[in-house]
């Protein structure tokens, strides 16, 4: 599904992304991982088109879009969360669900300014779909609450029924389970392969090492820039090359911490 080779990333004199290649297959759960700084967030963001890699190609089912812009991009059947949230505080939350069903329904934005205001019309049945999605994702009790009075658990859902509501082929999730608990983790875990069961395919960035061990069926480990290595869960947590730039320096981490108690 899709094809990223040789991809290299130059911001002035900082190489964000060395020669870096993966391919992700249609239907799989791929977590994309590394420490800080890794340039997992430059590879997402060159994957949605929000800026261009300095050289190499990605290949979304067979199209060329590396140099698309995002507009294009989009329609392709490609969506993404963002961890720094971007939803519509101001709006309730069917309304922010709504905007992302905006592009999939080809309802225009009168039609829809015109829902919003309450005129009932044909795109009604917007708002069904919308219902159906925050059912999905278990916000519908909440359908008509300001996006600004939710708590991260619930904006981090919000954004991603937002990004599903686009019906996207492939979704991109980036930090999804930034500052959630371990409960609310384990109902992403959970949420993430629903939504994989549907036909979507998902690409996920994310610090949580027993949310993408638990979830994805690869992963591809980036440390400063380079692709260090790519593999099955089980081989990835058994890679030397791994334990020593990240996993270790957790343990490492976990150490120095018990021993300071
Ligand atoms: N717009 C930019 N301009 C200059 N340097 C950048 C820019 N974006 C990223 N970088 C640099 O590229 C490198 C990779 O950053 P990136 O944000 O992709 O890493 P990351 O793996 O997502 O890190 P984190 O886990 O902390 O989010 C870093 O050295 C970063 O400082």
């Amino acid at each position: 599904m899709l094809q990223v080779d040789s991809i290299t990333k130059r911001f002035g004199g900082v190489v964000a992304n060395s020669e870096v290649s993966f391919t992700v297959e249609e239907g799989q759960i791929v977590g994309l991982i590394g420490p800080n700084g890794a340039g997992k967030s430059t590879m997402f963001n060159m994957i949605s088109s929000v800026f261009p890699p300095t050289t190499g190609t990605i290949t979304f089912q067979g199209t060329r879009i590396e140099k698309l812009p995002a507009y294009q991009v989009a329609p392709l059947g490609i969506s993404r969360t963002f961890q720094n949230l971007q939803v519509f505080k101001n709006m309730t939350v069917i309304e922010n669900v709504m905007v992302g069903q905006h592009m999939q329904t080809k309802t225009n934005l009168f039609g829809m300014a015109s829902l919003l205001l309450g005129i009932t019309r044909k795109e009604r049945k917007v708002y069904d779909q919308a219902m159906s999605y925050l059912a999905f994702f278990g916000l519908q009790d909440i359908f008509d609450q300001k996006a600004s009075s939710l708590s991260l658990g619930k904006l981090r859902l919000l954004e991603f029924a937002r990004a599903f509501a686009t019906e996207p082929k492939l979704l991109l999730l980036d930090e999804i389970a930034a500052g959630l608990n371990h409960k609310e983790t384990q109902e992403m875990s959970a949420l993430i392969n629903k939504v994989r069961d549907t036909g979507v395919t998902v690409l996920v960035v994310e610090h949580d090492m027993d949310l993408v061990m638990s979830i994805c069926d690869k992963l591809v480990v980036l440390d400063q820039g380079v692709k260090i290595a790519e593999g099955t869960p089980k081989e990835i947590q058994e890679n030397e090359a791994v334990i020593t730039a990240y996993l270790g320096a957790d343990i490492d981490e976990e150490e120095v911490e018990e021993e300071a108690i």
